[in-house]
Formats: structure tokens, sequence, C-alpha cells
């Protein structure tokens, strides 16, 4: 599991570290773990956007942009180090009398110099230290450094953020105003929001996490968690020598319309890939769903005569086709999505007895919130918060960045870290929600299901698309690549 802390948790565990070790140690350790990281780059490590040519540190061209606070500060050490160990390094402070003082002494005292020219410097850099703001920065970058910034960003130097890339928001991952690009970011103690969530994280770059000792003075519950492979692989469904296809649960279906007759398809093409024993479809599309899969149960409704099943999950293509209400009065679970999200009331949501799941874009986000959609994308997290507290359900948010907020208190934010743009394809939604209402109908509970499902239909989307256009059809085909991988299954076994 990847975790990420508020700027409010992070402060408070360095105070109660800070106040166990010498004066600066912390920052030593952080300058260390920065100045490794960068020795790496400049040796031609990879993972970052640009790679640098020079091949070693000794020889190799550094600017370190030094804003007035502690970021500057461990960025001027990190110079230093590299500065002692053969590298030409220029510092660039950028509020002239307020440069971290035992840094900037440092970095001169290592070799290092004060540039004549930020400019003339940042065009031949091999590598620029980005050292403006860290978890004290706030709104984008300020104009004074802002020539600067676009001199970094238009040199040939790799950019290494210093524990944030600076102007951006490192708890909500907004970015309000201008911010600089990295091609990575060295992080400190424990990654941030910011890091995880766009469109701050498109600024980030390569992630790296430099162990600072903060670990035992986190709080347990972090604010945003990422699950990983081993995660997702104990939440999966395995049938045991017991199982059945009931035992397994059953997953219904309300999709499609006569103008979208394919959503249909697709969500039943997504359920019958997510671990329910039987999907039975409810609507009028059940001719196209049988001809693409015989296997399907099909019934023409409503939801409540079409037979027992475990969840639900109303919506995709369903235009003003009724199912919606009918399966919201069920006492299963349910997950809506697209069209069963419009006016949506949540009063009706809150009254259920068995939990619903949502699984709007940003659209369907913003016109549920009352908002523009710029603003649900602008600001991922606190929309996603917002929904699931104003209707009492988990909401999955799909987008760029997709997240799982929980209508529980004290619950960490799920940020799904797989899947790729190419996934913007007219129907890839559809078959999302047939594999989180499938993950629901065989018991996992909504927030499981829901990251579960984004986390297959991200990796399945990658396996699919190998960086060219994908179908969402072939999105559907592919998560059962995508679940053996996480499983751990080899081809063949
Ligand atoms: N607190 C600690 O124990 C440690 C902190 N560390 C570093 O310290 C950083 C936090 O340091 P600070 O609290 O001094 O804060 P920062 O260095 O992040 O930024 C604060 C300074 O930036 C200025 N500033 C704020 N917004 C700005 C903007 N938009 N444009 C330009 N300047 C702006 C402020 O006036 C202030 O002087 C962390 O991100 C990390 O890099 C590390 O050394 C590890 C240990
Ligand atoms: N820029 C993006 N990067 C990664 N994934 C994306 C991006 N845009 C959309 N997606 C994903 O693609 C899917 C699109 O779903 P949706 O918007 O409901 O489309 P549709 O209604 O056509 O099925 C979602 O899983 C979403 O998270
Ligand atoms: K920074």
């Amino acid at each position: 599991m990847r975790t990420a802390y508020s700027v409010e948790t992070v402060r408070n565990a360095e105070r109660e570290l800070m106040a166990r070790l010498p004066e600066g140690a912390l920052m030593q350790r952080a300058a260390a773990g920065l100045a490794a990281a960068c020795a790496d780059l400049l040796g031609g490590g990879s993972g970052a956007g640009r790679v640098s040519a020079v091949g070693r540190v000794y020889g190799s061209k550094v600017v370190v942009l030094a804003g007035s606070g502690a970021n500057g500060g461990d960025a001027l050490y990190a110079g230093a180090r590299l500065a002692a160990r053969g590298a030409r390094v220029w510092a660039v402070p950028l509020a002239a009398d307020r440069t971290h003082e035992g840094g900037l002494a440092a970095l001169l005292g290592a070799g290092g110099r004060v540039a004549d020219d930020p400019f003339e410097v940042l065009a031949v850099a091999d590598l620029v230290l980005d050292g403006i703001t860290g978890i004290g920065g706030r709104g984008g970058l300020r104009p004074d450094a802002v020539p600067v910034a676009r001199a970094a960003r238009g040199g040939r130097g790799v950019i290494v953020a210093v524990d944030l890339p600076s102007g951006v928001e490192a708890d909500s991952g907004e970015v309000a105003g201008e911010a600089l690009r990295a091609d990575a970011t060295v992080t400190f103690g424990a990654y941030k929001p910011g890091l995880l969530i766009d469109p701050a994280r498109e600024y980030a770059g390569a992630l790296r996490l430099v162990d600072i000792g903060l670990g035992p003075y986190l709080p347990s519950v972090p604010e945003l968690e990422a699950l990983q492979h081993e995660d997702v692989a104990r939440l999966l469904p395995a049938p045991t020598g017991e199982s059945d296809k009931y035992r397994r649960g059953v997953v219904g279906i309300v999709a499609g319309s006569a103008r979208y007759p394919g959503a249909a398809v697709l969500a039943v093409a997504g359920a019958l890939r997510g671990g329910a024993g039987a999907v039975r479809y409810v609507g009028p599309g059940g001719d196209a769903v049988i001809a693409h899969y015989p296997e399907t149960l099909v019934h023409e409704g409503p939801p409540s005569k079409a037979g027992r099943v475990q969840a639900w999950a109303v919506g995709p293509g369903l235009g003003d086709g009724p199912g919606v209400a009918d399966a919201l009065a069920s006492d299963v679970p349910v997950l809506v999505d697209a069209d069963g999200l419009r006016l949506l009331d949540p009063a009706t949501v809150r009254a259920r007895t068995a939990p619903t799941l949502l699984t709007p874009h940003a659209g369907e986000a913003a016109a549920l919130l009352g908002v523009d959609r710029a603003e649900v994308e602008s600001g991922r997290l606190a929309a996603v918060r917002e929904l699931a507290a104003r209707y009492g359900a988990t909401v999955l948010l799909k987008g760029s960045t997709t997240l799982v907020a929980s209508p529980d208190q004290g619950v960490p934010v799920r940020v799904n870290p797989t899947g790729t743009p190419w996934l913007a394809t007219a129907g890839s939604g559809d078959v999302l929600s047939g594999l989180a209402g499938s993950l629901l109908a065989s018991g996992l509970d909504p927030r499981d299901a829901a990251s579960a499902a984004a986390y297959l239909h991200g990796l399945a989307g990658r396996l699919a698309s190998h960086g060219a256009p994908v179908t969402a059809h072939e999105v559907a085909e592919a998560v059962r690549g995508a679940w053996r991988d996480v499983v751990g299954v080899r081809a063949g076994a």
C-alpha cells in the first residue's frame, strides 16, 4: 500500500522526530537522499522524463533554485554534496536576503557559486534542483520565480523537484497558477496527496520517497492510500470447492436503451470478468447481449421482477429508461453510473439500508454538486469527499486520476495508481461499472469493489493498449490478463 499524508500531519510528525534529533539532522537526511537521487539521475538513472547525458556527477553542471524556506535549504545542502563530488554547482537565490544561510554557506564551502546570470547557467545545466517551495508553498509560483522556472523548463537539464514541484498544492493536488514541471520528484518522509492526484501529479514526474525516519511518528490512518498488486490480490474473490454460481454472487445489470444498445453489452462484458458467478441483464438490450454473451441471464424488467441478485449496477446507456428507482428500492448493494446519476436524489440514497456506490466522471460529478466541471477537475479530492458526504454513499470519481471516497469519517480516500489516458474512449466506463458491480455481488464492500475494479480496469487498459488506441471491448477482454497479473498467475500455469 502506498500512503500519503497531509502537510499538517507531516509537520506534526517532523516536529516530534526533530525533538529527538540534533539540530539540522533531519534536513541533512533529506539532503543526503536528494543528492543520492540526483547522482543517480546524472549517472543516467532512468525513470525521469528527461535523461541526463553526462553519465556522472563529476564535471556535471547543476543549478539550485533556492526559495526562502527549508525547501531551499534541502536543495542547497544537496547541491553542496554534489559539488563535493566534483559537480559545478550554481545557486540561484530567489529571495535574496532570506536564503537558507546554512545551506548557502555549505554550498559555497564545497566550491559552489551564486550564479551571476541565472538564465545563462540554466541554459547549460545538466540538472536543476527545484527548491523554490515545498510544503510551505501557497498558491502558484510568485511572479519573480516564473521567468526562472520557465528558463529551467526551456533548458536541457533534468528537473528534480525537492519534496514537491513548486507551485502545486500539497494537500489537494490543485495547481493555482503557474508551477514548475519536474522530470522527477524526490519527496521526504511521506508522499503528499498532491503527488498522487492530478493536476499536480502531472507536474511531479517520476516519484522517489526518501526515508528520513518519519514512519513511527505518522498516524496509522493516512489521508490517501493507493492499492498495489498485493493489496488487490488479497481482495479479489477466488472460488473454493464449496462454491457454486449463486454463492459466488449474481450481479444484475440495468443498462442500455434503444439509443445506446452497446452500453448493455459492454457493462455485461465487464460484469462477466468480475468474479460473480452469474450475470443477470435487465432491460431492452437482451438480444444484443445474448448475441455477444450467451452465458448471460436476460430479463425485460423491471429489476424487482427479474430474480434475486446480490448487487445491481444501473445506469450505463440507460437514457430515460426505467429501473434506477426499482434497483435503489432493493435491499442489496447498488452501483449507480452514467444516466442513473441524473436527478439522483441524496435523500433516496441516504435512506437505503444497503450500500450505494456512485461512479461519476467529472461532468456527472459537477452536475450532482451543482458546480462547473473545471472545478471538479481542479479539485478532485474535495469533490469526491463532498459527494460521498452528501449522498452517504461510496463515490468513485473517474478521470485522469480515479479516486474512491467512503462516506464514513476517518477512512482514507483511495487513489488508483493504474490506468492510461487511452482509457478515455467511449464505453470504457460501462465496462468499469459492470466489473465493479460484479465485485460488489461477490461480496466486496463498496470501497474495495470500487478500488479493485478501478485497479483491474486501469491495468487492463494498459495491457490492451500498449501505447496504442484501445476500445472498450478490448479493455473488457484484457481484464482476465490483469486479474492474473495481480494474483501472480503466470501464463501457462
Ligand atoms: N520541517 C522539517 O523538519 C523538514 C522540512 N524539510 C523541507 O522543508 C520544506 C518546508 O519548509 P518551509 O516550511 O520553510 O516551507 P517552504 O520552503 O516550502 O516554503 C516557505 C517559503 O516559501 C515562500 N513561499 C510561499 N509560497 C510561495 C510561492 N507561491 N512562491 C514563492 N515563494 C513562496 C514563503 O514566503 C516561505 O518563505 C519541506 O517541503 C521540505 O523540503 C526537509 O528538510 C525535511 C525536514
Ligand atoms: N485522461 C484519462 N486518463 C486515464 N483514464 C481516464 C482518462 N479519462 C478517462 N479515463 C478513464 O476512462 C473511463 C471512461 O469512463 P466514462 O467517462 O464513464 O466513459 P464512457 O461513458 O464513455 O464509458 C474511466 O474509467 C476513466 O477513469
Ligand atoms: K520544490
